[in-house]
């Protein structure tokens, strides 16, 4: 019977102190379970995570949303057998995943090794039949709603290639999704609200840029361009394919909101003087770069596409420097923004999707409250589509598309130890843990509203196939991470997020209510911002704190590479079994392949030896059967003719003897001769004349017959002599054939030899493996004692900090320290 491992809060909360968080397995998650209640951690987590309601707490901690989307399945999937009964919904947040046939999660459960059935919880469950307006309501419509109020807003969908992210996100023509549902409900809010100028823009990550009218002007023209770009791809693509639909790969290519009814029930207590100002932008993260996909593609094939940077501003928030950001003045245009982007995005046929997605696209949406020439605030609402979380081997990827599968799982690799990061992080506070936002653009972009300036979303996408199973596994692990995840969002908004007016060059114009003319040079590069305030963070500390920071950092250095030993070596050990495993294994198909050679080889020599008796017998007997045959006399025939010849043979000898005693010959016996005799002897020697005569005959006639019989019986004699030389040819061949069975038969004794020998060699293979094993066993026993440190990196820092005739001490130890965690980083693989 399988255990079912249960990954709900209520249930087993994932315990792991450090951030390989992603790459628990279910073993450890059973084992957390059952010894729920040894564990304190376990249990201060569990509260936490459990009374903590979803939605807003006093405290301003929210449980990151984590929403289950299940697509249906499609018709080509109903005929390759997918359905396999996979997802089982246990409830509108429960649901249990079950291992189909020939997936590795059910290899590794028969083998002892993890479960074959496990339990999710999220913060609600969306099956196949809920269409894209119930999902919409369901999910992110609260979220806008909070947007419209100021609030900002991170949705993002995770999931394998083809579970339906992109589907989610933009949707289709007839069915739109979330993007544009959101524009909807945003336009219908601002409707006869809208701010019609274009001089004010947002500026930085929270800021906005008063614009003059030459400005102004260069937006419009720019807002035109763009526009006329996509009139210019479409009349040629309807050129192209004699039609004006658009066939864009991307399902979102032909969105429009026909479909979409204005929302009216978003309550306004804007002022009648309010405006909103709303401007989007529209990028990608393609292999590690950032791309604007408002940007026109270049046309010639060598020139590639300008990356942009991810930037920090004074307050700490990325952004994206010199992307697009184009006013909209209505949902029709927020649409075109979207279908150019899309037209631009990177996306490739993989071999689970005829079009998927290979970047992460972010699509913003930044809306200005207005009050006369003031702007109240500024809000942000990013919808991110992820790419595909799959593995390369799955997709079938190959060069440049296993660099951006590379790129793709790096990136979902840094995104995943930030959530298992920042699980712990709203209780662990203090404890100065670390959060990897700076290890790909994704988070560096993600960071500032998991810090606290909005609210994330998190929607997971996944399909039921049976074939993707193992993946979708993985992505629901990452989920009950996500979950896990609390966001401690300021009630009230933090100074520096109010909005700062500025002017072209980015210096404030305005101060205490009056514009100032000594601006400030406060907008610094990232590479001036990073490097002051690290440099300053570093040299205001006194010596004593750097080295409490040093020896934190080498405790923690310490615990990395003990776990990552301990990771090494059971990476070690898997394989090592698996190598053993396979060898026996095949040790076992060779010998029994063997066997059955050698079984079939004599089986087949058995019957030759035997066929070729039978056939031999056969040509004899044929032989024998062909001759007899054409001079075939039956016995009795035979014995009867030879009595007869014998008998006439005896009357013969009788008559002869008569013929001596009786007269000198009948022939000479004249009639006076007889007359002189009495007339009784002279009718007597008639008689016996007659009667000899006769006797004559018979004999002569019996002679012949003899003769006759005597040629039959040569020529039998003969047949019989042929006989026996065929019969002595056929003993010859008989004997020639034995030649050859013998001559069989010791080939056959030497492949026997030669069995023997690959036995031998088998056996030497043995030894060899067990030597390998316990060679195994010895390194990972030395590892496990190589517990001794190494006066290394950090031994060499504190001696540098202690030292004070040592030179520029704070970059060096900036340095090394992210060397070395990045160095300790690298070494975690998450998938
Ligand atoms: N809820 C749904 N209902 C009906 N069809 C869906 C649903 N979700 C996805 N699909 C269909 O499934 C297919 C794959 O979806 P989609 O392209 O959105 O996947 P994806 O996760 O974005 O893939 P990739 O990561 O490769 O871009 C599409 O044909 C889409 O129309």
């Amino acid at each position: 019977m399988s255990t079912l491992i249960d990954l709900t809060c209520e249930g087993t909360v994932l315990v792991h102190s450090d951030m390989d968080a992603m790459e628990s397995t279910c073993n450890e998650l059973h084992v957390c379970n059952s010894h729920k209640g040894g564990l304190s951690d376990i249990s201060t987590i569990s509260s936490i995570v459990s009374t903590q309601s979803e939605t807003t707490s006093n405290s301003g901690q929210h449980q990151l949303k984590v929403y289950l989307r299940v697509r249906p399945f499609s018709k080509e999937e109903m005929s390759s057998n997918e359905d396999q009964g996979c997802v089982i919904f246990e409830s509108t947040q429960t649901v249990l995943l079950q291992a189909p046939r020939g997936s590795a999660t059910l290899k590794s459960s028969e083998r002892g090794i993890g479960q074959a059935m496990h339990k999710f919880s999220f913060s609600q469950i969306f099956g196949p039949e809920v269409d894209q307006a119930n999902f919409f309501d369901g999910t992110i419509k609260s979220q806008v709603h909070d947007y419209l109020e100021g609030k900002n807003a991170l949705i993002f969908t995770y999931g394998v290639t083809n579970a339906g992210k992109t589907h989610t996100i933009q949707g289709s023509h007839k069915d739109p999704g979330l993007l544009p549902r959101a524009l909807d409900v945003i336009f219908s809010h601002i409707k006869g609200k809208l701010y019609d100028q274009m001089n004010l823009k947002p500026y930085l990550s929270s800021d906005v840029q008063f614009l003059d009218p030459s400005h102004v002007k260069l937006e419009k023209n720019e807002k035109a361009a763009l526009f006329a770009l996509l009139k210019e791809e479409d009349d040629q693509r309807s050129k192209a394919d004699g039609s004006l639909a658009n066939t864009s790969s991307s399902s979102a290519s032909s969105l429009s909101f026909s479909s979409i009814s204005y929302d009216q029930t978003v309550d306004s207590t804007d002022a009648a003087s309010e405006k909103f100002s709303m401007w989007v932008s529209f990028y990608e993260v393609y292999n590690e770069a950032v791309y604007d996909l408002l940007q026109p593609v270049p046309s010639a094939k060598n020139k590639k596409r300008s990356a942009l940077r991810v930037c920090e501003d004074k307050t700490g928030n990325s952004y994206v420097r010199d992307l697009k950001c184009i006013n909209v003045q209505n949902s029709e245009e927020a649409c075109r923004i979207l279908k150019i982007g899309n037209k631009h995005r990177s996306a490739a046929s993989t071999k689970l999707n005829q079009s998927s997605s290979r970047s992460h696209s972010i699509f913003t949406i930044k809306l200005l409250k207005i009050d006369g020439s003031q702007v109240q605030r500024i809000s942000e609402l990013s919808l991110c589509d992820l790419a595909g979380s799959e593995r390369c081997n799955k997709t079938k990827t190959f060069g440049e598309r296993l660099k951006e599968a590379g790129n793709i799982n790096n990136s979902l690799l840094i995104l995943g130890k930030c959530i298992a990061a920042l699980r712990h992080h709203h209780s662990d506070r203090m404890k100065n843990n670390y959060i990897p936002f700076r290890e790909s653009k994704l988070t560096r972009l993600f960071q500032s509203v998991f810090c606290g300036k909005g609210r994330a979303c998190m929607i997971v996408n996944i399909n039921q196939c049976a074939s993707t199973y193992d993946e979708t596994l993985h992505v629901m692990k990452f989920s009950a991470v996500a979950k896990q995840v609390v966001q401690i969002i300021p009630t009230k908004p933090l100074e520096h997020l109010a909005p700062r007016l500025v002017g072209r060059d980015g210096k404030p114009l305005v101060k205490n209510g009056i514009i100032d003319g000594e601006a400030l040079e406060c907008y610094l590069s990232e590479e001036e911002l990073l490097d002051e305030d690290d440099e300053a963070e570093m040299s205001i500390l006194p010596q004593e704190d750097l080295l409490n920071v040093i020896d934190n950092l080498k405790e923690k250095l310490l615990a990395e590479r003990r776990r990552n030993l301990v990771q090494e070596i059971e990476i070690r050990k898997e394989m090592g079994d698996a190598m053993l495993q396979q060898l026996m294994e095949s040790e076992e198909l060779r010998s029994r392949q063997m066997a059955e050679l050698k079984e079939s080889y004599e089986e087949k020599l058995e019957n030759t030896f035997e066929l070729y008796k039978d056939a031999l017998k056969d040509h004899a007997y044929q032989c024998a059967l062909e001759r007899i045959e054409d001079e075939y006399v039956h016995a009795d025939e035979f014995f009867a003719e030879q009595q007869k010849t014998e008998e006439l043979k005896r009357k013969l000898v009788e008559a002869e003897h008569g013929l001596q005693s009786s007269a000198p010959h009948p022939a000479v016996v004249t009639m006076e001769s007889a007359s002189q005799c009495s007339p009784e002897p002279v009718q007597e020697t008639a008689a016996d004349f007659e009667r000899y005569q006769i006797l004559y005959d018979a004999k002569c006639a019996a002679e012949n017959l003899c003769k006759k019989k005597e040629e039959i019986i040569n020529s039998l004699e003969n047949k019989i002599e042929e006989l026996s030389e065929t019969l002595q040819e056929a003993g010859e061949s008989f004997m020639e054939k034995s030649a050859e069975i013998e001559a069989l038969q010791k080939s056959l004794a030497g492949q026997g030899l030669e069995i023997n020998r690959l036995q031998r060699d088998l056996a030497e293979k043995d030894t060899l493996v067990a030597s390998l094993t316990e060679e195994l066993a010895k390194l990972s026993k030395g590892q496990t004692n190589q517990s001794k440190p190494r006066r290394g990196l950090l031994a060499n820092i504190k001696e540098s900090v202690t030292s004070p005739r040592r030179g520029p001490l704070s970059r060096t130890l900036r340095k090394s320290v992210r060397a070395a965690s990045s160095s300790s980083a690298k070494k975690m693989p998450f998938h």
